[in-house]
């Protein structure tokens, strides 16, 4: 269905590297699982490099969507905010999980976004081989180039798993990052309502 006139939508597709080889992506497993000392032919771990190539791509690749924004006829000039967006990622360094949530805020400008689209942003560079500084300033820059709002807040808070189950070995352990752009930067106040609405104590 046609959007109205006023109501705008930018398909996003995000192409990354040269993407994930499937068939490669098995031999390594394989190679990996004998290197391990597992005959990757026990009935079990046979079709366990395919799995897990699968698995890859699928951690991997974000889905596409429209960013659809409205214009903000009400003049509405106050923090929209969505907590606890769950986040799931790869760390780069050991390519183990790490997860928590997201919390996604910006103040309007001329344009108002489909709330859901802060998920749909979040996943977007989640889905990713990823260090969480990283994916925190994305998801920030990613809002403010394209909503062009007055400001943009986004805090992630996420457990390693590369903390947890091996290395240091701190399970419970959270690290929390924040990037801000705009307003919400330059302006201890925003800055701190923003930081209260998240409920993270600044
Ligand atoms: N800054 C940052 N570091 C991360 C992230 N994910 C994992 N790391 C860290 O990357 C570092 C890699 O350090 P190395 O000393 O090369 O690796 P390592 O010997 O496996 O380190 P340990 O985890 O301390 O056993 C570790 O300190 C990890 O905790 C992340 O998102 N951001
Ligand atoms: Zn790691």
């Amino acid at each position: 269905m046609q959007p109205a006139d006023d109501v705008e939508q930018r398909h996003l597709r995000v192409v990354r590297g040269g993407g994930v080889d499937l068939e490669a992506a098995r031999r390594a497993v394989t190679d990996l699982l004998t290197a391990l000392g597992r005959d990757a032919h026990s009935p079990h771990l046979a079709d366990t490099p395919k799995r897990v190539a699968h698995a890859y791509a699928e951690m991997l690749t974000p889905r596409e969507f429209d960013l659809t924004t409205f214009p903000n006829e009400e003049g509405y000039d106050e923090l929209v905010l969505a907590r606890d967006i769950p986040v799931q990622s790869l760390c780069e360094h050991h390519l183990l999980p790490f997860h928590g949530v997201a919390h996604v805020g910006y103040l309007p400008g001329d344009r108002i976004l489909g709330l859901s689209k802060l998920a749909r942003v979040v996943e977007l560079f989640a889905r990713d081989l990823q260090v969480q500084e990283r994916l925190t300033k994305q998801v920030a820059d990613w809002l403010q180039q394209h909503l062009a709002p007055k400001g943009v807040g986004v805090v992630i808070e996420a457990e390693h798993m590369c903390m947890s189950m091996r290395g240091v070995r701190v399970p419970g352990s959270r690290t929390v990052t924040s990037a801000l752009q705009g307003v919400l930067r330059e302006d201890a106040r925003s800055r701190q309502e923003f930081f209260a609405l998240s409920g993270v104590h600044a």
